[in-house]
């Protein structure tokens, strides 16, 4: 159908009358990482489930990996990795077990043990599921995730419950898999994950996409007016500009060299997200 590994025009789907997408449209190119945004009840898991395969669609044109979703067969179904946002790990076996019987399910699995070192499990490798923290356990899931050399990697808040190590060390792993060619849709409450993740996200808000672009140029972030901040005699100074360079050299000419505790900044991924959905929770009006 065409090279994209996902391309939506127009999906639409309802609950009891009542819509959950509502025209959405997604592109999302071969080798991208891409991050979804959206409050609660947005439309991001109905979303990815139809992408995945595991929901029905009531209209809209979707492609997945060159395959309509709808119509799922086993050879597509190797070439994606889902990271299931519940625990599906059997309790009883050991990590390494676990792994290995999953790796059966795919043509050309990576090699468990691998697998196991890439999520950062190697001492946990023998312990039983069930003796697993919740993080570790959740490390588990993208293990069973990846170990099938999935083309497009679906995640689905992949770093809840994680420790803020154990976030950075999956985020390099994203990377890893990244650089390795993977496609990654990234679902994600955290917006410093999606920024220091994705090259390009959507933000979504009652089924619709409502802003798209790099997590640096989101909404014209870019752009936006900065926040010059230094500190002299008289205390901390704060002023907004739109002209930051010249406001820089100005201080740098009135301190005659380094300016003490001197930043620039513009709005957070988290500003710009927020403004963006603000009014489209409980509001009829749909934002163009
Ligand atoms: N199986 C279902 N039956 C009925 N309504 C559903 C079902 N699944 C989702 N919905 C409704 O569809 C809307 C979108 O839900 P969805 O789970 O896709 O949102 P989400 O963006 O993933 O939210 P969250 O961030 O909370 O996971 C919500 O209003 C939700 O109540």
């Amino acid at each position: 159908m065409n090279d994209n590994a996902v391309h939506v025009r127009g999906l639409r789907k309802a609950y009891g009358g009542n819509p959950a997408v509502d025209g959405l449209d997604l592109t999302i190119s071969t080798g991208e990482v891409f991050g979804l945004l959206g409050p609660n009840g947005a439309g991001k898991s109905t979303t990815v489930e139809i992408l995945e395969g595991h929901r029905t669609r009531d209209a809209g044109e979707v492609a997945v990996l060159g395959r309509d979703p709808g119509r799922p067969d086993r050879p597509w179904r190797s070439r994606i990795g889902i990271v299931w946002q519940n625990d599906v790990a059997p309790g009883e076996l050991t990590v390494r077990e676990t792994v290995r019987h999953f790796a059966r399910y795919y043509p050309a699995p990576r090699d468990p043990d691998e697998v196991i070192e890439l999520v950062g499990l190697s001492e946990k490798a023998d312990a039983r599921i069930t003796a697993l923290s919740g993080g570790q356990r959740r490390r588990v899931d993208v293990a069973l995730g990846v170990v099938g050399r999935p083309e497009l990697l679906f995640l689905d808040e992949p770093t809840t419950g994680f420790d803020p190590a154990a976030r950075r060390q999956f985020w390099d792993l994203i990377r890893l898999l990244a650089r390795d060619g993977t496609t990654i849709l990234l679902t994600s409450h955290y917006l410093d994950e999606v920024e220091a993740l994705a090259g390009r996200l959507a933000v979504i808000a009652r089924g619709r996409v409502i802003a798209e672009g790099a997590p640096s140029s989101l909404a014209g972030r870019a752009g936006k007016t900065a926040t010059v901040a230094w500190t002299d005699d008289e205390g901390r100074h704060e002023l907004r500009t739109d002209s930051p360079t010249g406001t820089v050299a100005a201080l740098g000419r009135r301190f005659s060299g380094e300016v003490p505790e001197l930043t620039v900044t513009r709005p957070s991924l988290e500003d710009v997200y927020l403004d963006l959905i603000r009014g489209t929770e409980g509001s009829e009006e749909r934002p163009s």
